[in-house]
C-alpha cells in the first residue's frame, strides 16, 4: 500500500494532512485528509472519527471550513475525510451535472454502466479505506465513530446501519434520510444502481432502518430551519418516524432544528464542537 503524503500542516498543536492512495476498489486515484491530533503515536493511540462529505465535496471542504481541528486537539480524536466520489476515471459526463457522477456517488456500490467499474464507494468507505487508516495510523481498533454531512449524513448511516456495532456513536449535519424520494439525489442514486424500487430502498436508510437489528444506537441530528434542502431532499421526519418503528426501539434519534441556520459549512461549523463532545463521551465510555 502506496500512502502518498499530499500536504501536512500544523494546526491546534497536531497535523491536519491530506494523502492520495491508488484504491483498487475504485480503479482509481483517492485523496483524504486525515487530522492527527498533539501527541499522538504507537504509544498513544485515539479513537477515530470518519466524516463523510456532502454533494460536490472533496476531502478539502471539511478540512478548511468545519473548524474541527480544535476540537479534534482538544478531545484527541482522529478524524478521517475521504473524497465523495472517484474522479478522472474517463467516464462521459462525469463532471457534468453536480448531482450525477463525480461529487455524487451516493456511498453506494454502482451497478450499472458505465459507473459501475468505479463507482464502490460503499466497500472503498467500510473496507478499503477504513482498514487502510486502522492499519498505517495509531488507532485504537475498536473506538470508530462516524458523522457526515447531507449526503454524507446519508452515507454516514448507511455504514452505521449495514455495519451493527462497529460504530460507538453516529452524528449527522443536514443528513439526506430518504434518498430514493429526494428529487436531488434521485438522479445521482439511479444512474448507479438503477430504478429498480426494491434495490433503491437497500440504499435508502428509511427503508434500511426498520430492519436494523443491532445494538442499540442513539444518533444526533444537526439541521437548519433555513436549510433550503430541508424539507423537498433531506426528508429527517420520515426517517426519524421509521426510526421508531423499528424492532425492539433500538434505534433513539436525537434532532435539534436550529432557527435560521442554512444548509452550509456556517451551519456545520456552528454545531461542530457539539458533535466532537457527544462522539468524545461516547467513545470514551
Ligand atoms: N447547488 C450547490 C449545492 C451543493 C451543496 O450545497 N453542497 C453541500 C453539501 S450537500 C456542500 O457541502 N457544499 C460545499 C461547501 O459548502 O463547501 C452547488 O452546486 O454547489
Amino acid at each position: 500500500m502506496d500512502l502518498k503524503s499530499v500536504s501536512s500542516s500544523k494546526s491546534f498543536g497536531g497535523y491536519q494532512k491530506v494523502y492520495e492512495h491508488f484504491s483498487p476498489t475504485l480503479q482509481c486515484n483517492m485523496k483524504f485528509g486525515i487530522y492527527l491530533p498533539p501527541g499522538v503515536s504507537e504509544t498513544e493511540k485515539c479513537p477515530v472519527l470518519f466524516y463523510l462529505s456532502g454533494l460536490t465535496c472533496t476531502e478539502q471542504n471539511v478540512i478548511t471550513k468545519a473548524g474541527f481541528q480544535k476540537f479534534a486537539a482538544q478531545y484527541k480524536i482522529i478524524v478521517v475525510a475521504p473524497d465523495t466520489s472517484p474522479r478522472n476515471c474517463n467516464i462521459p459526463n462525469e463532471d457534468e451535472k453536480w448531482n450525477v457522477g463525480s461529487g455524487a456517488s451516493m456511498y453506494v456500490n454502482a451497478t450499472e454502466e458505465p459507473w459501475n467499474k468505479h463507482y464502490q464507494m460503499f466497500t472503498y468507505i467500510t473496507e478499503e479505506l477504513h482498514q487502510l487508516v486502522l492499519n498505517n495510523f495509531p488507532v485504537i481498533q475498536d473506538k470508530i465513530s462516524i458523522t457526515g454531512h447531507s449526503m454524507g449524513g446519508h452515507g454516514a448511516l448507511l455504514c452505521a446501519l449495514k455495519y451493527p456495532g462497529r460504530y460507538k456513536s453516529v452524528s449527522l449535519f443536514a443528513p439526506a434520510c430518504n434518498i430514493s424520494n429526494s428529487p436531488t439525489l434521485i438522479g445521482g442514486l439511479t444512474a448507479l444502481v438503477g430504478e429498480e424500487k426494491d434495490i433503491l430502498q437497500k440504499w435508502d436508510t428509511t427503508f434500511l432502518v426498520k430492519n436494523y437489528d443491532g445494538p442499540e444506537m442513539e444518533i444526533l441530528i444537526h439541521v437548519g430551519s433555513d436549510d433550503e434542502f430541508l424539507t423537498k431532499d433531506l426528508l429527517i421526519d420520515n426517517f426519524v418516524k421509521a426510526a421508531n418503528e423499528c424492532k425492539d426501539n433500538k434505534i433513539k434519534t436525537k434532532v435539534f432544528l436550529e432557527d435560521g441556520y442554512d444548509h452550509g459549512y456556517y451551519f456545520v461549523s456552528t454545531f461542530i464542537e457539539e458533535h466532537f463532545k457527544y462522539h468524545s463521551s461516547k467513545l470514551s465510555s
